[in-house]
């Protein structure tokens, strides 16, 4: 069909690069004309993941073996750092959503900080749309270049961005403990992430200082009005996929954690990812595993004037893959759910 957007995806031997191939072989308007990859260059989809060797697709080539000119759309699941100059060297024409942390942090001086380097595309940074996209629908409708969320700060803006907007809780008093499967960390082979690292085992990582605490606390601080800083620490569970952030928060203005739930409900009701657990159903990683599913659950702390928001994702899918299969239908004006109609595999 050529009335199909002609997609590359680069960085397709990737985690993230692989779970757009699974969910954009389902998607009717759109062909894949360019996978890339680095090391793996030259060889098969069937080769790098058997689980897709069914499509028939282009084998794996390095960036500049690809054509842009025949390329209408982009999906960048690159490493944080590389993906800057590969963007600026795009052909105009050809629209963006970028998977990467390159684009996400509007200040510059707080990428340099957190990344460690000046920002090598500033005057893109700067147009670049954050692309959370219940939140953000008109801006991505429009963007050429969308900054895919990160999956941690998906989990987390969900969850409190409606609390903050409304007031329902205090902005000086959140602590958000989260827990990620190590799929998260990539496909890259880290001696971090060997089994006997990993399995039978928990860990925190980033204590105080991990990378997604600015990019909440500027979503957070967006929502609320004012700055934010938050307490996040992430955790790295024997898992490989999915997130849990349990969110501790103080009641703003007599608010009941009931309340809170009122407000999620009324803020989500008509979302098709974003749904509130029942009273006292607790939300898990294996409700929304494999689909762009976003749950939050509710439930009062019983310290006084507390409360608990649980959130959980797929960080392959709502936390990367999926957001930006979503982002992309918006930018194009089709139906968000378009190819994003899984129903999550449990058990
Ligand atoms: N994993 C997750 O849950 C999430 C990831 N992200 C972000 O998405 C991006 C991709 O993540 P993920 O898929 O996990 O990463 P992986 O490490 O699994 O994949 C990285 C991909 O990039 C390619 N690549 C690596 N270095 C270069 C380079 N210098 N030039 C060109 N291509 C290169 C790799 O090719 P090859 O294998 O051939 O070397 C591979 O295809 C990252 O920025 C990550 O932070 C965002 C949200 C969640
Ligand atoms: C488990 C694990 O390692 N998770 C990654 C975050 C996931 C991710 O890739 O986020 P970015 O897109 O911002 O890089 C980490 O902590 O760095």
């Amino acid at each position: 069909m050529t009335d199909q957007l002609r997609v590359a995806i680069l960085g397709a031997s990737g985690y993230t690069g692989g779970e757009l191939v699974r969910l954009l072989s389902l998607h009717p308007q759109v062909r894949l004309t360019a996978l890339t990859a680095e090391r793996q260059a030259g060889k098969t989809l069937a080769e790098v993941f058997p689980h897709l060797g069914y499509l028939k697709l282009p084998t794996l080539v390095k960036i500049d073996e690809v054509d842009f000119s025949q390329v209408d759309f982009v999906f960048c699941a690159l490493p944080h750092g590389t993906t800057q100059q590969v963007i600026a060297a795009l052909p105009q024409h050809v629209r963006v959503v970028d998977l990467s942390a390159d684009f996400r942090l509007h200040n510059l001086a707080t990428y340099a900080e957190w990344y460690g380097h000046e920002h090598l595309a500033p005057a893109l940074q700067t147009d670049a749309v954050y692309g959370l996209t219940e939140f953000a629908r008109g801006a991505v409708g429009n963007a050429r270049l969308v900054a895919n969320p990160g999956c941690y700060p998906t989990s987390a803006q969900l969850a409190l961005v409606p609390l903050l907007e409304s007031g329902a809780i205090e902005s000086s008093d959140i602590i958000i403990d989260a827990k990620s499967g190590v799929s998260g960390a990539g496909r890259d082979a880290k001696q971090a992430n060997l089994f006997g690292e990993v399995a039978e085992g928990i860990h925190a990582y980033g204590v105080g200082a991990h990378r997604h605490a600015p990019e909440i606390e500027q979503g957070l601080s967006a929502a609320a009005g004012a700055p934010i800083i938050v307490n996040f620490t992430p955790h790295l569970m024997p898992m490989s996929r999915g997130i849990l952030s349990s969110c501790y928060v103080k009641l703003a203005n007599g608010n009941k954690p009931d309340d809170l739930r009122a407000v999620l409900d009324k803020r989500y009701e008509d979302e098709k990812f974003v749904h509130v657990a029942a009273p006292g159903v607790s939300p898990a990683t294996r409700h929304v595993r494999g689909s762009n599913h976003t749950i939050l659950g509710v439930f009062p702390d019983r310290v006084p004037g507390r409360a608990i928001v649980l959130s959980v994702l797929d960080n392959l899918v709502k936390g990367a893959a999926g957001q930006a299969v979503q982002n992309m239908n918006v930018m194009f004006g089709w139906n968000e759910a378009t190819a994003l109609e899984q129903a999550p595999l449990f058990p």
